[in-house]
């Protein structure tokens, strides 16, 4: 192609399955060549499970591409990610699988299964059932290309705008304006009274799940603002103390930065009054409970058992780490909000 000439790069390139579906394959058995990268990476790691789920990086898209009838030309929508350890540049394209309007819509989603030897599964499941470093290329490539098929228009002069090659910006071709893509920032707050810690449910959350008080920015606040104004909205509480813990990017619903603090409310001062318009429910968790949690947080263990009411969001989501944290570290000392 010749808008990757002069680059020394073998372009690695993941599917991605259109708007919110899919971008993994769940890669059973890895013998075809067009899964080469994937069975490398396979063999290197001995321990892996074949069922594993990984991110099928396929490096002879053009090829096969060509096999379902496809013009390489779509290659030109695709967005850079990341890099590879060895510097190559790995981009992601959406196939548009499902969509009738799409100028791939003969790519038909039975056949590239059978040829990758997988099966495409929902990106809100792969997200966490991959290793940190696939997950994060995956929500970097959700984002970014969800980004752009939102961007096609100048909201200025309402031409159609032009990606750049990385796919970084978007330029309005008659007026010039730059578009960048945009992170929406969002605080995520462990809210604990020194003993017990504040877990909520949201109506939209899976069956059973609680997980710590989020909420998005808004435009003229500090995070500290949000956290304090947040948790007064929601659950009626003051904040004496916050400090911050970590973040990490969240393609969903769009592309937002999540940022993660512990607060703690004064003793005394620990009644809940719970916004029903945002929250389903909120209480309080002793250390000892949600510390049972975390060690079998599995939903369907749960069912099982019929013992936990309750579960906490899996290993990669920030809300575990703050949850996590919390428990193993309860003493961290917080600084003044
Ligand atoms: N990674 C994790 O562990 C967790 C992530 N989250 C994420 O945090 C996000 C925010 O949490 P919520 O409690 O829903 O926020 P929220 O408490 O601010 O309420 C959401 C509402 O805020 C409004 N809003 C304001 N600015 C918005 C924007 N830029 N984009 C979308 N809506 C906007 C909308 O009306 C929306 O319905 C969620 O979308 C969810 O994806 C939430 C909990 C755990
Ligand atoms: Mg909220």
């Amino acid at each position: 192609m010749s808008l990757y000439c002069g680059t020394a790069c073998r372009r690695k390139i993941f599917w991605c399955y259109r708007l919110l579906s899919t971008y993994v394959t769940k890669t059973r058995i890895c013998q075809a060549r067009i899964l080469e990268w994937v069975a490398v990476s396979f063999s290197r790691g001995s321990s892996r499970s074949r069922d594993q789920t990984r991110i099928a990086y396929i490096a002879e898209l053009e090829r096969l591409l060509s096999k379902f009838g496809q013009d390489s030309q779509i290659l030109e929508d695709s967005v850079l990610i990341g890099c590879s350890e060895e510097q190559e540049a790995w981009f992601a394209l959406d196939l548009g699988l499902n969509s009738s309007s799409s100028i791939n819509a003969s790519l038909q989603k039975a056949e590239i299964e059978t040829a990758l030897q997988g099966s495409f599964i929902k990106l809100t499941k792969a997200l966490f059932e991959l290793n940190v470093k696939d997950a994060s290329l995956l929500s970097t490539a959700q984002a970014l290309l969800r980004w752009h098929d939102a961007h096609q228009f100048c909201s200025r002069s309402g031409q159609p705008t032009k990606k750049n090659v990385s796919g970084s910006k978007r330029v309005c071709p008659s007026n010039n304006i730059i578009y960048y893509p945009q992170v929406a920032p969002v605080v995520i707050t462990l809210v604990s009274d020194g003993t017990r810690c504040l877990l909520v449910r949201q109506s939209s959350f899976p069956k059973g799940m609680y997980s710590a008080l989020a909420g998005f920015c808004d435009i003229g606040e500090s995070l500290e603002e949000t956290v304090r104004r947040e948790i007064a909205e929601e659950v009626g509480l003051e904040v004496d103390r916050l400090h911050y813990s970590a973040s990490q990017h969240w393609p969903f619903p769009n592309s937002t930065l999540m940022i993660a603090c512990h607060a703690t409310v004064k003793p005394g001062q620990t009644e809940l009054q719970v916004n029903l318009r945002e929250l389903e429910a909120a209480a309080w968790f002793s250390r000892d409970e949600v510390a049972t949690v975390l060690r079998r947080n599995n939903p369907s263990n749960q069912q099982q058992s019929g013992a936990v009411p309750f579960w906490l969001p899996p290993k990669l989501a920030i809300a575990h780490q703050l949850i996590k944290e919390w428990v193993e570290k309860p003493t961290c000392s917080p600084l003044p909000a």
